[in-house]
């Protein structure tokens, strides 16, 4: 251990702090805004974090000029407590202290507005008895380019509790049939507060959820729809689209609402076809598009990239 690191771990303060000389990254943290637009937000927004020592890491912005409202995602971290610049500003910070500190600006401006640190969104997964997704999910969570930790997975068909059980992740069986709807989704927010989820995720999950448990889950759980939407609604669009003969088919991640099939695009993966495929080749080739389109869409709403435009998505990749 270096002389000068000997040095500092005598002293009192916290190592973390201590390694600010270090150029070590402080609390990385996002904001999103949206507001209509005007003179002044993106200026009000750098002021703020400047004013605290925060360096901004990342911004991006869409002026929506049908709608008149601007979008924005801005990525900072701090800069610990006894830094030049910045005596005790920015290493004290939390979301919550930010969020109550930039609310008079934001009530200038009229914006909604969400701060979040870096703490992983913890996701609930629903499937019923095809894996594919559910399977591509866990990799990309074991490699640790999920950008999010899986809390549980809950199904309604017990098939794939050992490709969840084989990964240690808790699973529950959680059976519905047309009497019993309402207390499987009483179960099932259960166990989004039992299991602290920030989002549920429907990885090829074969119930029709409620209008009332999509309102509860309002831009908190993401579908993954086996179509190119809007293009062949409902339970089998691949023998649809072998009918209908197309030439390109996909998949779609969405948000979930009441209306099957129709909540905000977040993100669509397409392949091309020809004569040659049947609608079992179809199935076969579009696990990987929907374990694709799935997967980005969860990253990128857990990083906090997808805002809500009304019945569309603004996705800050
Ligand atoms: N409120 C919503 N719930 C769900 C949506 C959605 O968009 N809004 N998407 C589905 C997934 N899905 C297509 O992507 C889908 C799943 C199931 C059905 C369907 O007709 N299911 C039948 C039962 C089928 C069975 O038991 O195997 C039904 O619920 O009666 C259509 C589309 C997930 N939920």
């Amino acid at each position: 251990m270096s002389n000068e690191l000997q040095e500092r771990t005598r002293s009192a303060a916290p190592v973390g702090q201590q390694l600010a000389g270090s150029g070590q990254q402080a609390t990385p943290f996002v904001l999103t805004v949206a507001c209509a637009e005007r003179r002044g937000i993106v200026h009000a927004v750098s002021s703020f974090l400047a004013m605290r020592g925060f360096d901004i890491a990342e911004h991006q912005q869409f002026d929506d000029h049908v709608s008149n409202t601007l979008f924005l995602r801005t990525a900072f971290t701090g800069t610990l407590a006894g830094t030049a610049g910045n005596r005790a500003g920015s290493a004290a910070s939390t979301a919550d202290s930010l969020s109550a500190d930039f609310a008079e600006i934001a009530g200038e401006f009229g914006m909604s507005y969400s701060f979040h640190d870096d703490r992983p969104q913890r996701i609930l997964v629903m499937v019923s008895k095809f894996g594919h997704c559910l399977n591509d999910l866990i990799f990309r969570w074991r490699a640790g380019s999920l950008g999010a930790d899986i809390a549980a997975v809950v199904s309604n068909h017990e098939d794939l509790r050992p490709m969840a059980e084989t990964a240690g992740l808790p699973f529950i069986h959680v059976p519905v049939t047309a009497s019993t709807k309402p207390q499987a989704e009483s179960r099932l927010l259960e166990l989004v507060d039992e299991y602290d989820a920030d989002l549920v995720v429907l990885a090829r999950y074969m119930q029709v959820l409620s209008d009332g448990l999509c309102r509860e889950l309002h831009g908190r759980a993401i579908n993954i729809h086996h179509s190119f939407l809007p293009g062949f609604k409902g339970a089998k669009p691949y023998h649809q689209a072998y009918e209908r003969g197309v030439k390109v088919v996909g998949a779609t991640a969405h948000y979930v609402t009441g209306d099957l099939d129709e909540g905000p695009i977040i993100e669509q993966e397409v392949f091309r076809v020809d004569h040659g495929v049947d609608p079992d080749s179809l199935v076969t080739a579009g696990r990987d598009a929907e374990a694709i389109a799935l997967s980005r869409a969860v990253k990128w709403h857990c990083q906090h990239r997808v805002l809500l435009n009304g019945s569309r998505t603004v996705v800050f990749r």
